[in-house]
């Protein structure tokens, strides 16, 4: 048996992600002892029966004592205040990281809190659900996805190798970029799709008042995609736009020209504009799969050993 990398690991929130890594330090031994803490005595309570931790606190300030590694589990906009809260009690030579899908915001709002000492390695699983909370949790969920760390510079690479061994230990493939790269990248990947998907649901849910429930019943695999990405937390995905803002935005001017040109299309007939279109991106769809990255199943990430999936990876919509 190796040594655990850390000796005491705090996890500040425990939903999906938070009891999914807790699973993993246990099962793979990657510390010897889990602190939990969240802001809900029922959520708590609900990871405590479900064995999650080896200490449960409704203080954050006294989970992240003692503790060498320190991870937010927490929706993003919360992060800043969160580390404020903290920032006083962490131990000296503790590296701090995250688990948030937008990065530069996250760096913005947790770097100016942090003491002199700590390190601040930010992550991001390219890995998840629909479903939130502590019972949501699974020991796959990392496996043979990617991990993108976008340490600030100047980190100490020691630090930053730590945390590369976290999530391979996790069963991630890892890989590091600058934080306003990675959220360019997941906004057209990831962010966009997810907007895309909460918007058609709430037209057809819109519809459905005059179509007396056919949207539902005849909803076809497609939609159905829709509805379970439509699905996903509320909180969390409210702070992804607010906090990835610009590159939300940016993405979404050039997916509403390409759409206004395929409405044009449609307009005049113009079958050979669709046809083209239709046949690159089926070419697309072909490589993924080719290249083992199919991630659009319906049961996305639960399955052990389903491919390699690449940084940015289709998130099934
Ligand atoms: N759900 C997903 O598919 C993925 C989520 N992420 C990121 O992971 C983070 C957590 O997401 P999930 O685990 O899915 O969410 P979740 O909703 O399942 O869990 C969030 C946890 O944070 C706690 N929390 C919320 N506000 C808090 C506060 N002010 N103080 C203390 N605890 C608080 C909640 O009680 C809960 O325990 C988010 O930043 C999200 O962007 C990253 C990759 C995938
Ligand atoms: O459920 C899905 O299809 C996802 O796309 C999961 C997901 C959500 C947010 C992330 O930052 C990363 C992965």
């Amino acid at each position: 048996m190796t040594e655990p990398l850390f000796d005491r690991v705090a996890l500040i929130g425990i939903g999906l992600i938070g009891s999914s890594l807790a699973l993993n330090i246990r099962a793979n031994g990657l510390a010897r002892h889990i602190a939990v803490t969240t802001r809900r005595r029922e959520t708590l309570e609900k990871a405590e029966a479900l064995g999650l931790g080896d200490s449960y606190h409704l203080e954050a300030t006294e989970a992240v004592a003692d503790a060498d590694f320190v991870i937010l589990c927490v929706p993003v906009g919360v992060c800043g205040a969160i580390t404020s809260e903290i920032a006083p009690h962490l131990k000296k030579g503790a590296i701090v990281s995250d688990v948030g899908s937008v990065k530069g915001a996250v760096i913005d709002q947790m770097r100016p809190h942090l003491p002199e000492g700590v390190d601040f390695v930010p992550a991001h699983p390219l890995a998840g659900t629909e479903q939130s909370g502590p019972e949501s949790g699974f020991l796959e969920l990392f496996r043979n996805r990617w991990c993108i760390l976008t340490p600030p510079e100047g980190t100490d690479p020691a630090a930053i190798e730590k945390v590369e061994a976290f999530w391979r230990g996790c069963g991630s493939n890892v890989e590091t970029m600058t934080a306003e790269h990675h959220d360019l990248v997941l906004a057209i990947v990831s962010h966009v799709p997810h907007l895309i998907a909460y918007n058609i649901v709430g037209t057809a849910a819109d519809l459905e008042t005059v179509t007396q429930s056919e949207v539902v019943k005849f909803s076809a695999s497609g939609f159905r995609d829709f509805t379970r990405i439509a699905a996903s937390d509320p909180t969390m995905w409210r702070d992804v736009f607010l906090t990835n803002r610009d590159a939300v935005l940016e993405m979404l001017a050039r997916f509403s020209e390409d759409l206004a040109s395929l409405q044009r299309a449609i307009r005049w007939g113009d079958g050979d504009t669709l046809f083209d279109l239709f046949t690159r991106t089926r070419a697309i769809r072909r490589n993924v799969i080719e290249a083992g990255q199919d991630t659009a199943k319906p049961n996305f990430g639960r399955e052990p050993g389903n491919g390699e999936a690449a940084p940015g990876e289709s998130t099934g919509s």
